[in-house]
């Protein structure tokens, strides 16, 4: 790229020279390649960063409806840049998002994905996440709660603000400052559209009654998705994915052990047993009992440093 910018410079140099440009020319066509070419850098750069993320959401187990998603989001954008270019009238789209599911099921992870994809395609000027909660909102007295509503979208601006349980916004009834937050909310969204996505999140059966009592609330959010919990063999897998993230090995016997555990927990606490929170912690914990078992030994292999046991599990 360097030597291409250079090269043209020396025509346009012999350009001068020889007369054939002023100049106010040169100088102009000098301002155009340095522009030009912190663009196409700037595009080789976040065409190459929103491969990785891709990827990176690729590897999460399951979760096809929201991979789904993403293609839809992807290739809307694409066509809308292409509208633009033919001279046609190119929408933007409105994405603030209702995520419903247990704890676990990987809505923070996709909604923190989604932030770092949007910035590569240009959508969000930082792709950040900030996740909050009814406190962070809601204030004490008149005037507190939109004073803190404003606050944390001022944070929120070009990216992505995650209110996590967010029907406990309701939860006080028509004396609470929730509805005031709730409202605060729409207009900051509103206000903010093209460079502030909001997204709800919470348990399915709340997230749905919240809608029902707020039905304003519903049409602005256009874009819902559902966390399944996964299945005990799912769950094995991101426990795969999180040993290998870790540069750990699990032994076929711990392998059992671990599937085992997840089982007795699902059938004793049913689907709120934690779903990939809970197999993080097992794997943390096993990781510890593993530096407790190693730590008077005088020599580990590789081996050893990596292999995680039956034991580490029980
Ligand atoms: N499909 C998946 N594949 C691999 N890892 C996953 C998957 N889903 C979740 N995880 C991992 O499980 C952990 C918990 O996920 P996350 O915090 O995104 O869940 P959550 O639905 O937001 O839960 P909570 O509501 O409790 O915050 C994280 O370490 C995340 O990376």
């Amino acid at each position: 790229m360097k030597r291409r910018v250079i090269y043209s410079l020396q025509e346009k140099y012999n350009s001068l020279e020889s007369g054939r440009l002023s100049t106010n020319e040169f100088f102009d066509s000098l301002f155009y390649e340095k522009e030009k070419a912190a663009v196409d850098s700037k595009d080789v750069n976040d065409e190459a960063s929103l491969e990785s993320i891709l990827k990176e959401l690729d590897k999460l187990i399951g979760l096809n409806n929201v991979k789904s998603l993403v293609n839809e989001v992807l290739a809307y954008t694409d066509m809308q840049k292409k509208r633009k270019e033919n001279g046609l009238q190119a929408q933007p789209m409105a994405m603030h998002m209702i995520f419903k599911g247990n704890p676990g099921t990987g809505k923070t992870t996709v909604a923190r994905l989604l932030g770092k994809i949007l910035k590569a395609k240009g959508i969000l000027e930082n792709g950040h996440l900030i996740e909050i909660e009814r406190a962070d909102l809601v204030g004490e007295y008149i005037g507190h709660t939109a004073q803190k509503v404003r606050e944390q979208i001022r944070k929120g601006i070009g990216g992505i603000i995650f209110i996590d349980e967010a029907y406990s916004l309701a939860r006080g009834g028509e004396k609470d400052f929730g509805k005031e937050a709730i409202d605060a909310l729409v207009k900051g969204m509103e206000d903010h559209k093209d460079n502030l996505i909001l997204i709800l999140a919470g348990y399915q059966e709340e997230m749905d009654n919240f809608l029902r009592v707020n039905p304003g609330l519903k049409s602005r959010f256009p874009i819902h998705m559902d966390f399944e919990d996964y299945t005990i063999e799912e769950l094995v897998e991101i426990a795969d994915l999180m040993i290998e993230c870790r540069q750990y090995l699990l032994s076929i016997s711990a392998k059992a052990k671990l599937f085992q555990l997840l089982a007795q927990k699902r059938m004793r606490d049913g689907l709120h047993s934690g779903n990939a929170r809970l197999v993080r912690n097992l794997i943390e914990k096993a990781i510890r009992r593993q530096a407790v078992r190693l730590k008077n030994r005088d020599e580990c292999s590789i081996q050893e440093l990596m292999m995680l046991t039956r034991e580490d599990f029980e």
